[in-house]
């Protein structure tokens, strides 16, 4: 089975174009969606130990955490420590199911896939990019989106150059869906050509 990962700093267009490999047939680990199910869930408790007040009805209230973790590396860390095992053993258990499945691509759309080392766990990196000034007037444009919070979020990631320069393949999300998807579908091709030899 061949993995691909799928990363890009915020706002680049990381969810929009693995809906894309989606729609292609490709199964998609979203770490983003286990994060969710993580502060809803039952382990949702542990991060109320360390952060204390930050459940609402019983679920993560995610503008609070941003709040107490984006400007304390500490915190942040604490926080990770936490969540990043968590998100590891619900990607082992997507693995397995697809496995069984007898996929034979599967995709892991992972935020952090450099800055976790997890690309050494892949066997191909697709970055997502877009110039700066496009990631910038996206991620402004969002709900509770401040300037200081998009700085404090670039600050932790790894530059999108480096990102680029560490890429197996790359899509352009500054040229529309259309071209987006014409990008994946090249990736798909390629990889599909290659395929019996990854296995
Ligand atoms: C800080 C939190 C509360 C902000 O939540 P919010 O709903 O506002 O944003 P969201 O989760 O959609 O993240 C937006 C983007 O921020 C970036 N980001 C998120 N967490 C981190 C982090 N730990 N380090 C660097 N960048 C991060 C990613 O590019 C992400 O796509 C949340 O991201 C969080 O709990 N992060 C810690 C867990 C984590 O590391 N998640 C990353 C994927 S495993
Ligand atoms: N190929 C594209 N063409 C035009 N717009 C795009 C394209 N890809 C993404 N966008 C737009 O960019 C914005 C950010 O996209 P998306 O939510 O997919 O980013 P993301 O990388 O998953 O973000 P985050 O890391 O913050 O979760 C959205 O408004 C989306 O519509």
């Amino acid at each position: 089975m061949l993995t691909i990962g799928l990363t890009g700093s915020i706002g680049m267009g990381k969810s929009t174009t693995a809906d894309m490999f989606r729609a292609e047939g490709v199964p998609v680990y979203d770490s983003d969606r286990a994060v969710h199910e993580i502060y809803s869930g039952p382990d949702a408790a542990r991060i109320e130990a360390l952060f204390p007040g930050i459940l609402v009805d019983g679920v993560v209230d995610r503008a609070a955490l941003a709040a107490r973790v984006l400007g304390d590396a500490q915190a942040l860390r604490r926080l990770e420590a936490i969540v990043h095992p968590l998100v590891l053993e619900k990607r082992a258990a997507f693995v397995e199911e697809r496995r069984r499945a007898d996929d034979a691509l599967v995709l892991f759309d992972i935020p952090l896939l450099f800055e976790t080392g997890g690309d050494a766990d892949v066997d191909v990196v697709v970055v997502v990019t877009a110039p700066e000034e496009v990631q910038r007037e996206r991620v402004l444009a969002r709900p509770g989106m401040t300037e200081e919070k998009f700085a404090a979020i670039r600050a932790k990631q790894t530059p999108d150059a480096e990102k680029r320069r560490r890429a197996d393949f790359i899509v352009h999300t500054d040229r529309g869906v259309d071209s987006a998807r014409e990008q994946v579908r090249l990736i798909l091709r390629e990889l599909k050509s290659r395929e019996p030899k990854a296995r």
